[in-house]
């Protein structure tokens, strides 16, 4: 099985948790889209279902899907998100953000109800820290911020697109850093966000309720203990 097919996979099973009149947050990256894919289906089917994207690009998508699409504060609590990862481990703990949605997605987990995770095997680590942590940063820090991180032997790297530094939805800036040495991640985590200027991490450490996995013959779904 491809990675891609893993993805779709683990989406498709996601869905099954989606019931009528539920409120369904919506991940961002290409693990995610194909469970944006499945809603849309649902939605063409006949259920009734309103959808809250947790980024410009899910929701661009959502809509040419024909999802009713609403803002946060439209309502008061989302039923069920389901959302990707970059790698997640046996606590189920997350890296994620490579695609730069980390805030939102943040934002969006905690105001859900039951947060599904779903991911192809490879994002299935003993401990997080290959993939490197992204940190969402204000421009007007962003250089004090580095310079920190460094200090710390983070190493940090300023996230580019092209010449110019990567901006997420909120117009901030990202330093993707190495977490590989760190054991203490809820220190490390209380850490980061004590600093002026950080405005969230990829950490995602109590959130997920189930990890749903594509695998060879049938998706592995993992209930958190
Ligand atoms: O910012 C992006 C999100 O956190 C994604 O859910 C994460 O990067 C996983 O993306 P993908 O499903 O494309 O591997």
């Amino acid at each position: 099985m491809t990675a891609d097919q893993e993805k779709k996979q683990a989406a498709l099973e996601a869905v099954k948790y989606i019931k009528n009149n539920m409120v369904v947050g919506l991940g961002t990256g290409s693990t995610a889209k194909h469970m944006i894919e499945a809603v849309g289906k649902l939605v063409a089917d006949g259920m009734n279902l309103t959808c809250v994207p947790s980024s410009i690009a899910t929701e661009k998508l959502a809509k040419e899907l024909g999802i009713k699409i609403v803002a946060l504060d439209a309502i008061d609590k989302i039923d069920v998100t389901i959302d990707g990862a970059d790698e997640f481990d046996g606590k189920f703990q997350l890296i994620k953000g490579g695609g730069g949605a980390l805030l939102r997605e943040k934002i969006l987990a905690w105001n859900t109800k039951f947060n599904i995770i779903i991911a192809d095997s490879s994002k299935d680590v003993n401990k997080l820290g290959a993939f490197k942590l992204p940190v969402e940063v204000i421009p007007f820090a962003t250089k004090q911020i580095l310079t920190y991180l460094e200090a710390e032997g983070l190493q940090p790297l300023q996230r580019m697109q092209g010449d110019a530094s990567y901006r997420t939805d909120e117009n901030n800036t990202i330093l993707d850093i190495d977490i590989s040495g760190i054991d203490d991640l809820q220190g490390l985590e209380i850490q980061l966000l004590k600093v002026p200027g950080i405005v969230e991490t990829g950490l995602f450490l109590d959130t997920t309720s189930l990890i749903i996995v594509g695998k060879e013959g049938g998706p592995e779904v993992k209930e958190r203990n």
